[in-house]
């Protein structure tokens, strides 16, 4: 398997942004996660489509877009434009998820579906042939620096087996309190994606943490 490693731009120091965005792109992280929140969805407000824009235009690595916003169904053009290459969603802020996944493949981006961790993983099998990634949530979201919820395992593996039942390829992606205590164990269950905050921007050497979780299955 090929693990992929998704630094989450939140933790990093937004005074400093092209420099982080610099230092990423000289790693082997595969992506840039860039989360998005609207105080509304999340109880948190982050950064938006200028921002995402300025991250595009000095980043070497696709940038994998987390909306934690109520109608991200009114945004995605203008993410896309902004250079998202995958633009995630919340099943819990899209009553009609389907028309939603379809908008985002339309504009040619690839379409994710992330899950709160309340929310259990067969509320996807219908979806999930036409979705490109699942994020299972594994913090509350709204904030970095989380404790990881252990209950993410038990998911992880359900939705693996609910992937293999219903011939997807989407690949499984787990955001919040990622670390080298549960990355091993996360790529064991089945898990494609980690995305990690905190765990690489407080690190004395963030792209040594990055390779040393690639390195890790
Ligand atoms: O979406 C979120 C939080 O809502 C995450 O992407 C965090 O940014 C992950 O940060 P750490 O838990 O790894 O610090």
């Amino acid at each position: 398997m090929n693990p992929i490693i998704a630094p989450s731009i939140l933790a990093a120091d937004f005074a400093n942004l092209q420099r982080e965005v610099e230092m990423i792109n000289q790693t082997n992280a595969d992506y840039i996660h860039v989360d998005i929140m609207d105080g509304v969805f999340v109880p948190n407000i982050s950064m938006g489509i200028p921002v995402t824009e300025a991250i595009h235009k000095h980043a070497k690595k696709p940038l994998d877009v987390h909306l934690m916003i109520m109608h991200p169904e009114n945004y995605l053009k203008q993410f896309k434009d902004a250079g998202a290459a995958y633009l995630t969603v919340h099943y819990e802020a899209c009553p009609h998820l389907h028309r939603t996944v379809e908008e985002i493949k339309a504009l040619g981006c690839k379409a994710g579906v992330a899950l709160n961790p309340h929310s259990p993983v067969y509320l996807l099998k219908d979806i999930l042939k036409e979705v490109d990634m699942v994020c299972l949530m594994s913090v509350n979201p709204g904030f970095g620096g989380q404790k990881f919820i252990e209950n993410t395992f038990k998911k992880v593996k359900s939705l693996k087996k609910l992937i293999v039942e219903t011939g997807s390829n989407a690949k499984i992606e787990i955001d919040g309190g990622v670390s080298m205590d549960n990355a091993k164990a996360l790529f064991d269950a089945g898990a494609d994606v980690l995305v990690a905050g905190n765990f690489v921007f407080s690190s004395q050497n963030p792209a040594e943490t990055i390779k040393n979780l690639k390195n890790i299955v």
